[in-house]
């Protein structure tokens, strides 16, 4: 995914987004951190196709994503946000199935395939036990892991999670950032993610994009990108790395 000469704002008067030129690397887990308001959602949602930049483009193989129709865009981009509206009334299964409707087409559509994707689905997701449940019966962290099996569903080249894990505890924090590597690792699905635990970021991240006042202000791997010392200056905290017995580095935060 190329992003070219993008500029973008909510109100007219002033482009909120400038970005000269970004490449998304296929098959990789990138994600974007920058503080509150810096932009990191509205970058996500023009990546999507949900927001029209003002000038510039967002190219998927080469094509303009606003050339391509919703329905194909269905197959190429799947997005979690940060909360979603479930239909009321529907089961986890029944939401998780809405992912395999772009696949629809004038001929039906093969029931049998679409049931062992969502089967799957459900099971990457862990939510087996849960499927005949209504989503509005689930708690905050099994609803978020049924609008991930829904996105697993559409089987898509990328996915986009905006603060995936905001309502969950920590250990569904990491079950989730597992799940979501092991889907990049076994079928190279491109994820894009926002996260605002920097260890996190730092832990689950091939690459890293930083955010401030609407532009990148910094893009590579995770530990050349988030030295101390530009944590410091972007996120006004102090911080230093501590490794643990297994030789893992880890942000720790002092006074
Ligand atoms: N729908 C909207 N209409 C008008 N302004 C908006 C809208 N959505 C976001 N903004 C503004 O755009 C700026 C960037 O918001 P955005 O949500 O992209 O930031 P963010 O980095 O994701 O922030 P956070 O970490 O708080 O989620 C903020 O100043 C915000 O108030």
């Amino acid at each position: 995914m190329d992003i070219k000469n993008l500029t973008f704002s909510y109100d007219k008067k002033k482009p909120f987004i400038e970005l000269n030129q970004l490449t998304i690397k296929d098959s990789k887990i990138t994600t974007i951190i920058g503080p509150n308001g810096s932009g990191k959602s509205t970058l996500l949602g023009l990546i999507a196709g949900h927001l029209k930049a003002h000038s510039g483009e967002v190219l998927l193989d080469d094509v303009n994503i606003h050339q391509i129709s919703a329905k194909e865009r269905a197959k190429k981009i799947a997005v979690v946000h940060q909360q979603n509206e479930a239909p009321e009334h529907y089961t986890v299964r029944q939401l998780v199935k809405i992912g395999r409707y772009p696949y629809r087409n004038k001929f039906g559509q093969n029931e049998e395939v679409d049931e062992q994707i969502i089967d799957e689905a459900i099971e990457a997701a862990s939510l087996t036990a849960e499927e005949e449940r209504f989503v509005y019966q689930l708690s905050g962290g099994q609803r978020q892991r049924a609008w991930l099996a829904l996105a697993f569903a559409q089987q898509s080249d990328y996915l986009l999670l905006d603060e995936p894990t905001t309502y969950l505890d920590l250990h569904h924090q990491l079950d989730l950032l597992a799940r979501v590597e092991e889907k990049n690792k076994t079928q190279n699905q491109t994820i894009v993610m926002v996260l605002h635990d920097l260890n996190q970021a730092l832990q689950y991240s091939d690459e890293i994009i930083v955010m401030d006042g609407g532009r990148i202000i910094a893009q590579g791997e995770p530990f050349e990108v988030m030295t101390p010392e530009f944590i410091h200056k972007v996120f006004k905290l102090n911080v230093l790395f501590f490794e643990d017995p297994n030789g893992v580095k880890h942000l720790i935060n002092i006074k």
